[in-house]
């Protein structure tokens, strides 16, 4: 069997588009794996998480989109991620069957956030329950206590979690607390982890720390110039690396003012890439016309180091 290619590098957390009536528009879904390629340099995803609307999607549509995303990546992406945590293990472990099914390079599950895992052993028995229906398949743990308010340490995760997830691959670390990111990368001696780290406005701290690449919405936009980051950060140019930094800084900061979310994120996908990504669903609203053109104004307004 031909060794797996390591998952490094930017991975574009992908968004949903659907049409204005609210469905899902998989007829794009081509048009967009072509656009992350060339345009954006991008050639990892992660499908139906938190930016792909995920949890609100019915468990037909996150099946339909995985394929649509697994069939038109095909010869073209690298690693096709996909999220199947949900509320409840049954339909977690359905969409993990599915996944497998349908040839996805791996999967990820969030932790339960109605129900709460409460400790480590908990969420761990509830992870590895998922995990068990694609046992083939490199499986991700998706850290997000913003969304999900479950604050169990991945540090504290990591031990002996070969042992009870054989298929255990890495983490997609979404939290600023970069002592645990540090920790974990310490404990990751042997590089058999992944870390993937998932707050774009401050990758450049978590790959001074050791992650091996990041998962985030703005690479779908901002892909190429972050992508630039990567290599002056491995060259290594800091200075150069920093002023990419700065500079998506400068945009995620404007925005963020404005408030700046996933609604936000597919009305300046849209944009940029000229693929409409319709909007969002309830309970989230669509961004504002102001917000369009001040997101708008203010990205053409960047000056990119070299032009890039
Ligand atoms: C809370 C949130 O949505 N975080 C985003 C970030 O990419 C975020 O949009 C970015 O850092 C801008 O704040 C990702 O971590 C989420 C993500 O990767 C996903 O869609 O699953």
């Amino acid at each position: 069997m031909t060794p797996r290619k390591k998952l490094t590098g930017l991975v574009a957390a992908t968004i949903t588009p659907m049409t204005p009536d609210g469905k899902i528009n998989l007829s794009v879904i081509r048009q967009y794996v072509d656009y992350l390629v060339n345009e954006q340099n991008v050639k990892n995803i992660f499908v139906n998480g938190t930016t792909g609307e995920g949890l609100s999607l019915s468990i037909q549509e996150r099946k339909q989109l995985a394929e649509e995303w697994v069939c038109q990546g095909k010869d073209k992406l690298d690693h096709v991620i996909i999220h199947v945590g949900a509320l409840n293990l049954p339909e977690c472990q359905e969409l993990a069957r599915h996944a497998a099914a349908i040839g996805a390079g791996g999967i990820a599950v969030i932790a339960p956030f109605f129900f709460k895992p409460t400790n480590k052993d908990e969420l761990v028995a509830f992870l590895q329950k998922v995990a068990l229906e694609a046992p083939e398949m490199p499986f991700y743990y998706y850290h997000i206590p913003p969304l999900t308010g479950v604050k169990i340490r991945v540090e504290e995760l990591l031990d002996g979690i070969k042992a009870q997830i054989p298929t255990f691959q890495g983490v997609k670390f979404s939290d600023t607390d970069l002592l645990d990111l540090a920790q974990c990368i310490n404990k990751n001696e042997t590089g058999e982890f992944e870390f993937l780290y998932g707050v774009d406005e401050q990758l450049l701290g978590a790959l001074a720390i050791g992650a091996n690449g990041a998962v985030g919405s703005t690479y779908n936009y901002l892909g190429r110039q972050t992508n630039l980051m990567l290599q002056a950060f491995a060259k290594p140019d800091f200075a150069l690396a920093q002023q990419y930094q700065f500079l998506t800084g400068e945009f995620l900061s404007f925005v963020i003012k404005l408030g700046f979310g996933v609604a936000q994120t597919k009305a300046v996908m849209t944009f940029v890439s000229g693929i409409p990504m319709g909007p969002p669903r309830l309970p989230l609203v669509g961004a504002s016309s102001e917000f369009i053109a001040k997101a708008k104004a203010k990205l053409d307004s960047i000056v990119w180091p070299n032009g890039n």
